[in-house]
């Protein structure tokens, strides 16, 4: 799922919604002791399979509500969710052996080592057997980089290989589809650049990967698609690329030779739309400044009355959509 050239997470086609890996309808939960407020409100989700999807908002949005109420943890106050194809909580056995889960830190036995942990947990899956189990524990303990720790006390474990320990767990089985609630969270950046690059071969694999997340640089670097929350409400969604092109910064030049212009700026890369008689408008590609633009005007001898650019990178239309402070730092 990774463009290999430019190393951008590029994405999946479109799949139809009966084939999904996540569908929510009106999906609504309502706490007894918030004051009539919903946590999540309404919210329609597709979530293609192959996607990486990011689940974005500030604190307090809905992200870990939506995701307890997926994973059959909390239930709905209204609405429909289907998880790979089968309607919850109705399918819950057999769909959840195919979902791994990451949700505000599994509670581990701290006197136990990392490896006696996730045979506990391995343990606890009814489908799992028993002979391999060991084999299972040590290839996701490997996979997350704790392979060197597998006998050391989980109570030993720093905050970043306790998060660990956790996606080892979500990574026992064969997994559909990963649910990760903050993945990040609590890891140093060396932590934070492993487990982004788990979650690329993980969907390199072909896994559908689940995200949240309060960092738009996170979801930046391994979503292919994104869905906005704020205040329970889903404010945008699509893929990453879409959103970008949305937000993408555009160049207006007014001239009297608009042809002379258009032309100029086809030869830089750029699809320029007449806007009125003297006035063409078109997007400004990545990494073209707008004096480099006006200098091939002028160069090719086009009269340049006025230029401009105007559009928010997408961090400010991630500010503008959430409208609060928010957190865009890695
Ligand atoms: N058990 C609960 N009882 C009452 N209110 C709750 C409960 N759990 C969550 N809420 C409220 O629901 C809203 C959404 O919370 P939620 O934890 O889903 O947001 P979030 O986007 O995951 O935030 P964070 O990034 O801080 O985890 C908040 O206003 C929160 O206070």
């Amino acid at each position: 799922m990774t463009d290999t050239a430019t190393g951008i997470p590029s994405a999946p086609p479109t799949t139809p919604v009966a084939d999904a890996a996540i569908v929510t309808r009106g999906l609504t939960k309502r706490f007894r002791r918030s004051g009539g407020r919903a946590a999540v409100d309404g919210l329609d989700l597709e979530v293609p399979r192959g996607a990486v999807f990011g689940f974005l908002g500030p604190n307090g949005s809905g992200k870990t509500t939506t995701i307890r109420m997926l994973l059959g943890l909390a239930s709905p106050t209204a609405g429909d969710i289907r998880l790979l194809g089968g309607d919850m909580p109705r399918a819950g056995s057999t769909v959840l052996p195919r979902v791994g889960a990451l949700v505000e830190g599994p509670a581990f036995a701290p006197f136990l080592s990392g490896a006696a942990n996730l045979a506990r947990f391995d343990a606890a899956d009814p489908t799992s057997s028993r002979s391999t189990r060991a084999a299972r524990v040590h290839r996701a303990l490997d996979r997350v980089g704790l392979g060197a720790a597998a006998g050391k006390k989980a109570g030993a474990y720093s905050l970043g290989m306790k998060q660990r320990l956790g996606l080892a767990a979500a990574l026992l089985g064969p997994r559909d589809l990963l649910v990760l609630d903050e993945p990040t969270n609590g890891l140093d950046p060396q932590g934070t650049r492993e487990v982004r690059s788990l979650i690329r071969s993980l969907a390199d694999d072909g896994t559908t990967v689940f995200l949240s997340s309060h960092l738009l640089s996170e979801i930046e670097q391994v979503c292919t698609h994104v869905a906005v929350m704020r205040s329970g409400r889903l404010v945008t969604s699509g893929t990453l690329d879409d959103l970008r092109a949305a937000g993408a910064p555009r160049v207006h030049v007014r001239t009297p030779d608009a042809e002379a212009a258009a032309s100029t700026l086809r030869r830089l890369g750029m699809d320029a739309e007449r806007t009125s008689a003297d006035e063409l408008d078109a997007v400004l590609p990545d990494g073209l400044e707008v004096e480099a633009v006006t200098s091939a005007l002028v160069g090719d001898g086009v009269r340049v009355r006025g230029i401009a650019v105007s559009g928010a990178s997408l961090e400010e239309r991630f500010v503008e959509l959430t409208g609060e402070g928010f957190d865009v730092d890695g």
